[in-house]
């Protein structure tokens, strides 16, 4: 037997595995690094996310990333050069936060590399009726392998696709084997650069399971902001705070068929970008509003489009208690308008529930690579076409 299969076949009966999970999301924040530990699979998992650290991406690699990112034209030796350039920098990121803990790579089972979205494309997107759904994340698994020494999961998405799926949202997968809790209809709301929800039933019941993208999170502002201001981000929604939302522009920018066709449904910046907003500027007439209140609008905008979602659910569905994750949650300009559009309900972080809210998609990946060893016997149902299968392409060391 090859001795790398030998070593996944003993990480796959070891009492307690220590997975390492990475995200690196559409905002092009940096790398998400959760270091957990997992006992148990399926229903029975047990994890704790024992370190966690977003490593800033400088901005450098965000310029590089930027020349393709989500563009439907590209040079294409760029995108052949970043695919191993990223698995490289992210194997060096997890090398510099094991380094930092003085934890040997040698204790770490596997990684789980969820890659850089470079561009997503589901049949809604492209509609060219003869592809299939399409999602492509970059950063090979092997570089990350040979330069760390340890095994990698990465290119989670692909099954999904193969398997009749978008490609996303997956965190319906992680969310139901960790968040799910008897008697308890719960919604787990993710805003990142997009946001998505996940349903999970008080009776435990994996048909009525299902995950949705829902539009922007912070995506479209973050772009904005950089254009404006030369900053990353709206910290702490100052600048949304301080500007009054317009209405023609917020009706404008609610006008596309994403918004109507029905739940699950995923999306990307391919679609909300400053091109989206410029058309709905130059449709509103709207072209001389100041940047405050368009980040106001645009605020309202995310926060009524999670609400339009949420409120597909049936009215028995609906639970009190909305769990939030990514770094929207730390935007009171979008938190506090999503509470008044929701006066009944709970706004809790999932830090509440046992997971640091930001190390969330993080975890995610790792408990799918904890399913492909470990796991891979749960029915995760069928409502919204979630196809049970495993994911992730394994990459050995050597
Ligand atoms: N203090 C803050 N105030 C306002 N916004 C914040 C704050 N902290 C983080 N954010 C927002 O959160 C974004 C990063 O969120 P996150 O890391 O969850 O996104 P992502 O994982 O890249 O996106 P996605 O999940 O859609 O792929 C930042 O770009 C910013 O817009
Ligand atoms: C194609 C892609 O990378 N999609 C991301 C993105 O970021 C949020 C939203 O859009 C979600 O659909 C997905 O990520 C999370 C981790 C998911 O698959 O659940």
């Amino acid at each position: 037997m090859n001795s790398n299969i030998q070593r996944l076949y003993e990480i796959a009966q070891k009492p307690s595995r220590k997975i390492i999970g990475l995200m690196a999301g559409t905002s092009l924040d940096g790398l998400d690094i959760a270091l957990c530990t997992y006992q148990g699979s399926g229903l029975q998992t047990k994890v704790t996310v024992d370190e966690f650290e977003t490593i800033p991406f400088s901005e450098e690699v965000k310029n590089e990333i930027r020349k393709i990112f989500a563009k439907k034209e590209i040079e294409f030796e760029q995108l052949c050069l970043l695919n191993p350039w990223i698995g490289n920098l992210h194997a060096e990121m997890i090398n510099a936060f094991l380094q930092k803990r003085n934890i040997p790579n040698t204790e770490i089972d596997l990684i789980a590399s969820h890659g850089q979205t470079v561009f997503h494309a589901p049949k809604i997107q492209h509609a060219k009726a003869n592809f299939p759904n399409a999602t492509l994340q970059i950063g090979d698994g092997d570089h990350i392998a040979v330069k760390t020494g340890i095994i990698t999961l990465s290119d989670f998405r692909q099954k999904h696709c193969a398997a009749g799926g978008e490609g996303a949202p997956l965190a319906v997968y992680g969310d139901y084997l960790i968040f799910s809790e008897k008697n308890k209809n719960r919604i787990l709301l993710n805003m990142g650069g997009i946001s998505n929800f996940t349903f999970l039933s008080g009776d435990l019941d994996s048909e009525k399971v299902f995950a949705t993208d829902t539009g922007t999170g912070n995506t479209i502002m973050d772009a904005l902001m950089q254009r404006e201001y030369g900053l990353p981000y709206d910290e702490d929604g100052a600048k949304a705070s301080a500007g009054t939302v317009n209405k023609s522009l917020l009706e404008a920018l609610k006008d596309h068929p994403f918004f109507t066709k029905e739940l699950p449904k995923t999306t990307g910046p391919e679609v909300f970008n400053l091109a989206y907003l410029a058309n709905a500027q130059k449709t509103s007439n709207t072209q001389s509003e100041t940047t405050e209140n368009i980040l106001a609008t645009l605020s309202l905008f995310t926060a009524e489009t999670i609400a339009d979602a949420i409120k597909q659910l049936p009215s028995g569905d609906h639970p009190n208690e909305v769990f939030m994750s990514g770094g929207g949650m730390h935007n009171p300009a979008i938190v506090n308008k999503l509470k008044a559009l929701f006066p009944k309900t709970t706004f809790l972080k999932t830090d509440d529930i046992g997971i640091n809210g930001d190390a969330k998609e993080a975890v995610l990946f790792a408990t799918l690579a904890n399913e492909a060893i470990v796991g891979g016997h749960t029915d995760f149902g069928k409502r919204g076409g979630v196809p049970s299968v495993t994911m992730g392409k394994i990459s050995f060391p050597n």
